[in-house]
């Protein structure tokens, strides 16, 4: 079974998947983008620089996931294995499509769908999805981020493709709020994936 966390920048994906460690100690836990191989590094050298081409990037977020798909989350799903992902391919559906949405160099019709056909014919869908929903304000400021107003409008166009792919896959998605305290947040996803699991049996 896969189980994938998405949500804005600094919406405590993060603290919640390396705490459902301990509660999981027997699933594969993973990440995109990847931090053990090189195409996760190519995607972080792509992240620093500000020249980025868009179109390049999304290639590039994509190659690190194809090689995830086939490397890791294949062969512990074949095992039989529960796999925990912190983002996966909604995040490259949401924010890819927000960064070619004002691309001026190139001009797609949709991108959202346009990043969502990519996938299409080789990726895996999840079979549920945890969405830590907050304000791209706090997500901002949680992040950390150097140009918090520039980050924080950018979040909210992500944060409208989120919405749009829950939209369109409603019983995929899990949304919990954010804005709750740590330990809140936590028994929230718990829930969700124990109900999962359960149901899976
Ligand atoms: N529920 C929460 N309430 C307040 N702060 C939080 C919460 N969850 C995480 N944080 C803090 O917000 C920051 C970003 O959290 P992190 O888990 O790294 O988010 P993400 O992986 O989604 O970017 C960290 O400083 C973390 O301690
Ligand atoms: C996986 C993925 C991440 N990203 C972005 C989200 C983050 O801004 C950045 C790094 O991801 P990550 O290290 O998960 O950041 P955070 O813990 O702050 O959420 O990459 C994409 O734009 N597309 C993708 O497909």
């Amino acid at each position: 079974m896969l189980v994938t966390l998405e949500g804005l920048d600094g919406s405590g994906k993060t603290t919640v998947w390396e705490a459902l460690q301990e509660r999981y100690p027997d699933a594969e836990f993973t990440r995109e983008p990847t931090n053990d191989s090189w195409y996760g590094d190519a995607v972080y050298r792509s992240i620093e620089d500000d020249d980025a081409d868009p179109l390049a990037e999304l290639f590039l977020y994509t190659a690190d996931h194809a090689d995830h798909l086939s490397r890791v989350i294949e062969p512990a799903l074949e095992r039989g294995d529960l796999v925990i992902s912190d983002r996966y391919s909604d995040s490259r559906f949401a924010y890819q499509g927000a960064t070619l949405e004002t691309a001026e160099e190139h001009d797609l019709a949709d991108p959202l769908e346009y990043v969502v056909d990519i996938h299409e014919p080789f990726s895996i869908t999840p079979d549920l999805t945890i969405y830590l929903d907050l304000d791209p304000e706090t997500a901002a400021t949680r992040a950390g981020t150097t140009n918090k107003f520039e980050r924080a409008e950018y979040l909210a166009s992500v944060r409208d493709n989120y919405e749009r792919l829950i939209e369109r896959d409603p019983d995929r998605f899990v949304r919990v709020d954010a804005m709750q305290s740590p330990a809140d947040v936590l028994d929230a996803v718990t829930d969700a994936l124990d109900e999962a699991v359960s149901a899976s049996r």
